[in-house]
């Protein structure tokens, strides 16, 4: 059974006619972008794309969904992944190093819904190592800020690619693992007020709705 696909076949389902979408990044949203490239085929809907990496544009074009900027449009509906989600629909995301896009146009959607298989599902962030986007200059003092926050932060190594991973944005992503995350709001503010920090991965206060894929069927949050 395909978890992830049963989740993004979900949120395709919820798609209307003629709307503004937020594409996500990973490969849950890859079904979702997929299910809605048929539904744009086949029902003939008229939607835009607003994607969040090259990897949601390629995808998007693929399937002949047309793409726009936040600058052109706004978003009716975001559909987007997640690494970790608490019951609190607090987020990490940014495995895939896409999650400062990510977070401009999930926060400036009209409706916010995330997808995700139910190993996602936890009851208290953290174990995901928190990824932080960072300008490649700022990289030492950055590590220093946040290991006096308490965290081991390592730069992440790419896997088909020596060195470190370059993000869409041109810079390094650092994966903070923190002992505990007892306020994700008050740790996603805190993060972004180290110099150099472009955006990290927790995401607060700005999902309504979280559908998983579970082997017992779809579960809703
Ligand atoms: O940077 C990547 C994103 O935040 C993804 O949405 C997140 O990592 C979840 O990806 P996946 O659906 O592949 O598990």
């Amino acid at each position: 059974m395909n978890l992830k696909l049963n989740a993004g076949y979900a949120a395709a389902e919820l798609v209307k006619d003629g709307q503004v979408l937020g594409l996500g990044t990973g490969s849950t949203t890859h079904y979702f972008i997929e299910k809605v490239g048929q539904r744009v085929k086949e029902e003939e809907l008229e939607l835009f794309g607003i994607p969040t990496s090259y990897q949601s544009f390629l995808l998007a074009k693929k399937w002949n969904i047309p793409c726009t900027t936040l600058n052109e449009y706004s978003i009716d509906l975001a559909v987007d992944g997640a690494d970790e989600v608490d019951p609190q629909k607090n987020l990490v995301k940014g495995g895939g190093a896409a999650h400062t896009l990510e977070k401009i146009v999930d926060y400036s959607a009209k409706e916010l819904v995330i997808i995700a298989d139910e190993s996602k599902e936890v009851e208290k962030l953290g174990a995901f190592p928190v990824p932080v986007e960072v300008i490649k200059e700022a990289t030492q003092p950055v590590i220093s800020a946040l290991t006096d926050m308490g965290a081991e932060p390592v730069i992440r190594m790419g896997v088909q690619k020596d060195g470190p991973v370059i993000t869409d944005n041109g810079n390094f992503i650092i994966d903070a693992k923190f002992p505990t995350i007892d306020s994700p709001v008050d740790m996603e503010i805190e993060l972004n007020t180290i110099p150099g920090v472009v955006e990290n991965g927790i995401f607060t206060e700005m999902v309504d709705k979280v559908i998983f894929g579970t082997k017992n069927g779809l579960k809703e949050l």
